[in-house]
């Protein structure tokens, strides 16, 4: 472990299982051999698309996965392996989610209030909301308003501000764009940026790949419940040049600006998993040792890849 990593997680396996017809149990692996680390003050875009897996991560790291999961592998936070205790103890405090949803609201709780649950340092709870409300341009009688009465993108603003509110030591961020005008959007980046320069370390779940390269460190990309590849946000430059892995750059030149060329199919799920590496089917390089044997996550370049002919 590298002396300025948070949070690490080895080799995560998450497995649901299922009653199907005839209450038969069904087991259904959705994140298998994950190897992620966050280091500390940094901003980790993690990107991929629907159904790779982001959310469960972000669920496992906080420990509300539900009842039906089974989690497998290490969580380190701070050297220490996280365990479920742990986990509901640092939970909002120094590890806080900013949830994919906004129905994680409590809609008995009036908004002002629900802030001032979080807040670290007490003292005036109701000022210390209001002057969060504030800062993402909602007026401070939003602090009455119960969350029924809320706007999406006001509503997106109330967890943003609940999370700040804790002040953290580590930010899960899941989706915590969308909804947003675009000058929340540029609020919202930058102060994420200022938090992790000022030394907390976040974890930004995101389909905006252009919101995660504006301000993210490192880019992980999930496929299908594992990691393909981590990079730097610089080797995305330049046509992605230092990429490393061909799912990657195919996301890559899907920007806006760099070609828009979609790749044709669909990412593997669950019980449908190639043996062999996971893009294959998709991967205009693959040879016959990728349909047979899955490629470890190994260093390349400052980076990380599972790929068998990446150089
Ligand atoms: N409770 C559950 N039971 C069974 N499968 C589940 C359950 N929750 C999630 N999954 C499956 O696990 C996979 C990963 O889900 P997850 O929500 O982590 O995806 P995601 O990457 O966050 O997607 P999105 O970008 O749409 O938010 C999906 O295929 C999903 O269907
Ligand atoms: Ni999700």
């Amino acid at each position: 472990m590298e002396k300025s990593t948070i949070l690490q997680v080895k080799d995560m396996k998450i497995t649901f299982s299922q009653y199907t017809k005839g209450l038969r149990r069904k087991k259904l692996t959705v994140i298998n051999g994950l190897d992620l680390e966050l280091q500390k003050g940094e901003i980790l875009a993690v990107v991929g698309s629907s159904g790779s897996g982001k959310s469960l991560l972000a669920h496992a790291l906080l420990g509300i996965l539900p009842d039906n999961a089974a989690l497998e592998g290490e969580i380190y936070y701070r050297d220490q392996i996280l365990g479920q205790w742990e986990k509901e103890r640092i939970r909002g405090r120094e590890l806080v989610l900013i949830p994919q949803s906004v129905t994680y609201l409590d809609p008995l709780q009036k908004v002002g209030e629900q802030i001032g649950l979080s807040v670290k340092h007490k003292g005036d709870r109701r000022k210390t909301a209001e002057q969060l409300l504030l800062r993402y341009g909602l007026e401070p009688e939003t602090a009455d308003c119960y969350p029924f009465q809320l706007s999406g993108g006001m509503a997106r603003k109330v967890l943003l501000a609940t999370a700040l509110a804790a002040e953290p030591e580590v930010i899960i961020a899941d989706e915590p764009t969308p909804g947003l005008d675009e000058e929340a959007l540029g609020e919202v980046l930058k102060d994420f940026r200022r938090l992790a320069d000022q030394g907390c370390s976040l974890l930004m779940i995101t389909h905006d790949i252009e919101a995660a390269l504006k301000i993210a460190d490192r880019v992980a990309v999930f496929y299908g419940g594992t990691v393909l590849e981590t990079a730097k946000t610089a080797d995305f430059a330049q046509g992605g040049r230092g990429l490393r892995h061909p799912y990657t750059r195919a996301l890559n030149q899907a920007r806006p600006g760099e070609g828009f060329e979609a790749i044709s199919g669909t990412q593997p799920y669950g019980d449908q998993l190639p043996t062999g590496c996971l893009f294959a089917p998709r991967c205009l390089k693959k040879t016959a040792v990728c349909e047979k044997e899955k490629p470890l996550l190994r260093e390349l370049r400052g980076g990380k890849v599972r790929c068998n002919h990446a150089t």
